[in-house]
């Protein structure tokens, strides 16, 4: 074996993707990591937005199994689930599913529209123009995305509460996440997890087979309503996947994820000073 470690391995050793993998297990390690975060920093709730998609869906019952983990052991702790559609969600359904699966202490409903409107309305006013609507609607997005971020820590500062991000390997490789928006927050239980792992755990954990499956799409753009990840990555998951696991991949794609990786290093470090 050459003493050289390959890219590949590298990048899945940063990203803390495990060699093997058990669904149960993974949901107990992770389920004492948000509860203990709790116990240690005296906080008292888990604050999680709810898409619809499966890694909150996962992410969520995980909060509530942890709150009630953490009461158990005498600890006051509750989980609020916060629904924040930009307006009438397309796949509300999946979210109200999402809900009834997961059985939140608490929801909480914030729609990021008019804070995500006004936003940008004040920009334009303010002088920023874009180079077309395309653009405008790409930056509009990661205003959404960033709203979201707003409204999560607002609770959790009126709540004492911990931000809980769905971040895990699959997504943290390429960067596909808004920089401080839903890349921001507290604790991040999927960490080292790839998307088939999150969609294995949500079967075992027992979430309906529509949300287990569903194809995932970040839904920022309002010109290209609910556009599928893999379209805007241009990668699959399975692909992904098979990259961080060890698994042979084509070249290209390997070429595109090792590219990729170094060109988001900023998005997963904290800011550089002098
Ligand atoms: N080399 C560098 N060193 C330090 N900072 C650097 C940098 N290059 C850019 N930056 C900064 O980063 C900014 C770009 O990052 P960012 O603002 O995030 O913007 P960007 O990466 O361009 O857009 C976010 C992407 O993530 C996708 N997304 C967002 C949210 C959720 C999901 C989902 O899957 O659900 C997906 C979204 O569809 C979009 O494709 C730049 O404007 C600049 O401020
Ligand atoms: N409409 C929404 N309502 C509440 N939270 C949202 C909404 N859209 C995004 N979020 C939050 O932002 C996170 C990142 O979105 P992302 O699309 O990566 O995850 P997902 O929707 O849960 O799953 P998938 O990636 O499979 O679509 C979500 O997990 C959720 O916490
Ligand atoms: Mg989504």
């Amino acid at each position: 074996m050459s003493d050289v470690m390959s890219a590949q391995q590298q990048i899945a050793d940063e990203l803390q993707v495990s060699a093997t993998f058990d669904a149960e297990q993974e949901i107990e390690r992770r389920v004492v990591f948000l509860a203990d975060r709790l116990v240690d920093t005296g906080l008292t709730a888990l604050v999680l937005g709810i898409s619809g998609g499966v890694d909150s869906t996962t992410a969520g019952r995980l909060c509530q199994l942890a709150v009630e983990r953490a009461r158990a052991a005498g600890h006051s702790a509750v989980f609020v689930a916060m629904r924040l559609p930009y307006g009438v969600q397309a796949d509300e359904h999946h979210a109200q599913a999402a809900l009834e699966f997961i059985r939140p202490d608490r929801v909480l409903t914030v729609d990021v529209k008019p804070a995500s409107d006004a936003a940008l309305e004040t920009l334009v006013n303010g002088g920023l123009t874009f180079t077309d609507d395309a653009q405008q609607d790409f930056v509009h997005g990661n205003i959404k995305a960033r709203q979201r971020m707003i409204a999560q820590y607002a609770v959790a500062g009126a709540m004492k509460g911990l931000v809980v991000g769905t971040d895990h390997a699959a997504e943290a490789i390429t960067g596909f996440f808004t920089k401080h928006g839903d890349g921001a927050a507290d604790v991040v239980p999927l960490t080292g997890l790839t998307k088939r792992r999150v969609r294995a755990i949500a079967q075992a954990l027992g979430a309906p087979a529509e949300l287990v499956g569903k194809p995932p799409t970040a839904d920022l753009e309002s010109l290209a309503p609910g556009k599928l990840d893999e379209d805007a990555l241009g990668l699959a998951y399975n692909e992904i996947d098979d990259f961080l696991e060890g698994r042979p991949v084509p070249a290209a794609v390997e070429a595109a994820l090792v590219d990729r990786y170094r060109a988001t290093e900023h998005k997963r470090q904290l800011p550089l000073g002098p």
